[in-house]
């Protein structure tokens, strides 16, 4: 269909849309699929052989009808043109996802942000989806765990909305449950059982370049830079970055990243100690993987006791952190700096 066009769409194409929204591979998400039930309906509710007569009834019924089939449109023609969310050969797909894709391949499963035209922003169903998925690699037959970004972007980090169209009684609210949502998801990766590999594929802001000092191993393409600009939006550092990155980098170096919101280039990053190792954008996915699925081939029970070895020697002391980290940004969540922060967000005039 030319979608361009404003030319109306028949019964016939409407029929057509309804077949293949069912054969979408991608669960389109509940906001996606109560727009296309409420669009049903309006056509359901007001087909029947037309009159030759415009009525408000049949002009709504075709609006409606158009938009349904518009949309429908452009879920099949997203799906087909992301090679991505079709699984390779041996490759098996873990159900029930929106926001992420989890897949496993010799020995690694590996958990994709799938938001790529929201730049991977991690919204409330993200969070959750990426802890049961963590959940899951962590008891699975995997002998690794990969987290990676689908299309130009590793991640933006927290998504503003989950700040946005909150009403100032339930402002107390919204930062309580978010500093809960947080605790949970950082915990998430400190007790994660198994290596935890960061595969960075291009640009990491806030919360995704702090969880890197969780990651075992972090992996990043020359395109890659990593921002935590946590003064420029009134907030304050979390995933055990306030503890962890000193440790890592030292305190001048660490303070320059989360007091001045220094963005890093991904050679910086390296020579920071944050990166493991930097790879030209060209090779980046063939050499990682070929040397990822070496070290996956490795006795995978050595390799778990091994791990939790080096994190049971921090462990405490990580999640006092991250409980620490929660309650200092509860109430910077409720400050006038942060909030005037995600309004000059949404109206366009700040973007990092
Ligand atoms: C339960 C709460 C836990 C909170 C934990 C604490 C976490 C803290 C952090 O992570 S702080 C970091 C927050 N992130 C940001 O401030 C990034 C904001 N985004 C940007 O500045 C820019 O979008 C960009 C520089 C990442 C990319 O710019 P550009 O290449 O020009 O792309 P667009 O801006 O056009 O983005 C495309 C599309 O995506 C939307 N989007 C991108 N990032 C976010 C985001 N973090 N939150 C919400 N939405 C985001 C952007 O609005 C565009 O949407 P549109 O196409 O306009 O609908």
């Amino acid at each position: 269909m030319d979608r361009t066009s404003t030319m109306q769409v028949s019964q016939q194409d409407f029929e057509k849309a309804q077949e293949q929204v069912k054969l979408l591979k991608k669960d389109p998400g509940n906001e996606t699929k109560l727009k296309l039930y409420a669009l049903f309906k309006q056509v359901g509710l007001t087909y029947f052989p037309r009159k030759p007569t415009v009525s408000w009834a049949a002009s709504r019924e075709d609006n409606a009808r158009q938009k349904y089939t518009e949309l429908v449109s452009s879920l099949v023609s997203a799906e087909s043109a992301d090679p991505k969310t079709d699984t390779s050969p041996g490759e098996s797909r873990h159900g029930d996802y929106e926001t992420v894709l989890v897949t496993t391949k010799n020995s690694i499963t590996k958990i994709m942000f799938n938001r790529p035209e929201k730049k991977n922003a991690i919204n409330h169903k993200m969070y959750r989806e990426i802890m049961k998925a963590l959940e899951e690699a962590g008891k699975d037959d995997s002998t690794i765990a990969v987290i990676t970004g689908n299309g130009d972007y590793y991640s933006s980090g927290n998504d503003l909305n989950n700040f946005a169209n909150i009403q100032p009684s339930e402002m107390e609210k919204m930062a309580k449950d978010g500093a809960v949502l947080l605790k949970e998801f950082v915990g998430h990766f400190i007790d994660f059982p198994k290596p935890l590999i960061a595969v960075v594929n291009g640009p990491a802001v806030g919360i995704c370049v702090t969880l890197l000092g969780l990651c075992d191993i972090v992996y990043a393409s020359d395109r890659a830079t990593f921002h935590s600009p946590f003064s420029e939006l009134g907030q304050s550092p979390e995933g055990c970055s306030s503890y962890l990155f000193p440790k890592i980098m030292g305190l001048a170096k660490a303070n320059e990243i989360l007091l001045f919101n220094k963005k890093l280039t991904a050679a910086e990053a390296c020579a920071w100690g944050l990166v493991t190792e930097v790879f030209p954008d060209s090779t980046f996915q063939k050499e990682v993987w070929a040397r990822l699925e070496a070290y996956a081939s490795l006795p995978k029970n050595s390799l778990a006791v091994s791990k939790q070895l080096l994190r049971s020697m921090e462990k405490e002391k990580l999640h006092a952190v991250n409980s620490k980290e929660c309650e200092v940004l509860q109430e910077r969540w409720l400050s006038d700096e942060c909030i005037n922060a995600v309004v000059s967000f949404f109206q366009k005039k700040a973007k990092l």
